[in-house]
């Protein structure tokens, strides 16, 4: 038997249940009524949806064997990605492959190579925040992550805020892309005579068979044009997928997507996160005060840089509580079921999609309490240190997804969050603007896999008058 859940409707079951934008209210909701893991119905597609750290922990670390494959996504996998996305693709040995590869770069270890450029690109944040005040943040945390993964996939230099951006198409092509991934989305998903048709026509075809096309070109481009970066021996993810040995069977398309993929899965995430930040500071000016009075004492008129880090704590919980409070992806990606298996007397068939419901996890009452308050200081124990993660639980992480899926990149973005917030708290009060919406006022915009708050105004008050002098060399040159 599957887990309980909503009633739906012969055939169509749930489907029409389902909103088309915020699904994850919807599982909360859901998990409230039917409990921590239970299941639903799109249109024949059978859904379980994990929704507190106990249950995710059991069913997608504990049990990862049989959890950690993608759902079989026709439009989304094998046209619009033409098989070659690996957050997409099935947990193939390709996969393994590809993913072991990105892991070597974005280890825990590795990722300390990033550190010097990370400080960079947040001492250009603050430059650019300076000099284009009236730029919304949007952007300006658009550039700041997507400048740091760039570099860290590509290599070669900053972008720049008032320049070219060649990470936009990337980022637009592929939220474009990740819609047909979502339940109700795709009807060649949903319908199997369909594929038939779609396979047996060129015509009909045409439009997904161009956008593999596109995409598999743009990514192409970009990685041939990181060589320059790896003669000169810079470490980055391009590099490294370069010089996996032939023996792995692995093209120089599929790696040049997964730099692409890498880069996509990246950018958006980590400015969401920084978008929810500064928010944070507009509802919560006591945080903003406390880390600064950290700040002064350990750093005072001098940026912070990672040296810092170990003093840092109340900075480093509240880099923690950004992505507790608005997990920058809710819902997670689903996962899927790569063969049947049991979970306490359920069974969890072949092909289920499995939902790593995040939203409710960072909800969860068995790990935080009062859980919609953006409170740092949850993840400090009464000496002010960073508490260690209740076991099994990763409850310092929930917003980096589960299992064998994991997010490979979430040492390289804790670090961005933490020197990013850091170096931004230490250079300005973050002050809502007169005649702007109420901090608590400021919706959300659904983006598919990341919900982010709409763009919001914040008045940035440098707290040195000599700011811009005291950010370094980088910025020297820029300016
Ligand atoms: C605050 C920033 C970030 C958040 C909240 C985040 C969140 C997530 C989540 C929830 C998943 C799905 C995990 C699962 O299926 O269980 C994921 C997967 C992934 N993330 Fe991140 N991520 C962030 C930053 C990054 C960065 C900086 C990179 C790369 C440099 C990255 C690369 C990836 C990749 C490649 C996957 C797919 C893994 C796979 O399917 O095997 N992410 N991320």
């Amino acid at each position: 038997k599957l887990p309980p859940g909503p009633p739906g409707l012969p055939l169509l079951g749930n489907v029409l249940q389902l909103p088309a934008s915020f699904m994850y209210l919807k599982l909360h909701e859901w998990s409230q009524q039917y409990g921590p893991i239970f299941s639903f119905n799109a249109a024949g597609q059978r859904v379980v949806v994990v929704s507190s750290a106990k249950v995710a922990g059991d069913v997608l670390d504990r049990l990862s064997a049989y959890s950690s494959n993608r759902p079989r996504w026709y439009k989304l996998n094998d046209y619009l990605s033409a098989g070659g996305n690996v957050v997409t693709m099935s947990a193939s040995d390709t996969w393994r492959r590809l993913r072991k590869a990105v892991h070597e770069v974005l280890n825990v270890r590795n990722v300390n190579g990033f550190r010097s450029m990370q400080e960079e690109e947040a001492a250009i944040t603050i430059h650019y925040l300076l000099k284009y005040p009236q730029v919304n943040l949007v952007k300006h945390f658009h550039r700041t992550s997507a400048s740091i993964i760039w570099r860290g996939v590509y290599g070669g230099n900053p972008l720049s805020l008032d320049g070219p951006d060649p990470s936009q198409r990337v980022q637009d092509m592929s939220a474009e892309a990740f819609k047909a991934g979502l339940p109700g989305n795709s009807l060649m998903d949903m319908f199997p005579p369909l594929r038939h048709l779609y396979a047996n026509s060129k015509w009909l075809r045409k439009p997904l068979d161009d956008y593999a096309t596109e995409s598999t070109n743009m990514f192409v481009d970009l990685y041939a044009g990181a060589k320059d970066a790896w003669a000169l021996g810079e470490p980055c993810i391009s590099n490294n997928l370069n010089k996996l040995s032939e023996d792995y069977g692995i093209s120089q398309t599929s790696k040049a997507w997964t730099s692409g993929v890498v880069f996509s899965a990246g950018q958006d995430t980590t400015a969401t996160a920084l978008r929810f930040f500064a928010l944070a500071m507009l509802l919560h000016p006591e945080v903003m005060l406390k880390a600064q009075t950290e700040l002064d004492v350990v750093v005072g008129d001098r940026m912070p840089t990672f040296e810092d880090k170990e003093k840092l704590l109340y900075i480093t919980a509240i880099a923690e509580e950004v992505t507790r409070w608005h997990p920058p992806a809710p819902g997670g990606v689903p996962h899927a079921a790569s063969e049947d298996f049991v979970y306490e007397g359920y069974v969890i068939p072949r092909g289920t999609w499995i939902i790593d419901n995040i939203w409710s996890q960072t909800r969860d009452p068995a790990l935080y309490d009062e859980a919609d308050t953006f409170d740092p200081s949850r993840f400090l124990d009464a000496e002010g240190c960073i508490k260690a993660a209740a076991p099994d639980s990763h409850d310092d992480g929930l917003g980096f997804g589960h299992g064998r899926r994991i997010c490979p990149g979430r040492d390289l973005a804790a670090n961005s969050l933490f020197i990013s917030i850091a170096c931004l708290l230490w250079a300005f009060e973050f002050r809502p603007v007169k005649g702007e919406a109420a901090p608590e006022d400021i919706g959300l915009v659904d983006n598919f896999i990341t919900v982010q708050p709409a763009p919001f105004k914040v008045d940035l008050v440098p707290r040195f008058r000599d700011l811009d002098l005291r950010l370094g060399e980088t910025v020297a040159h820029l300016a």
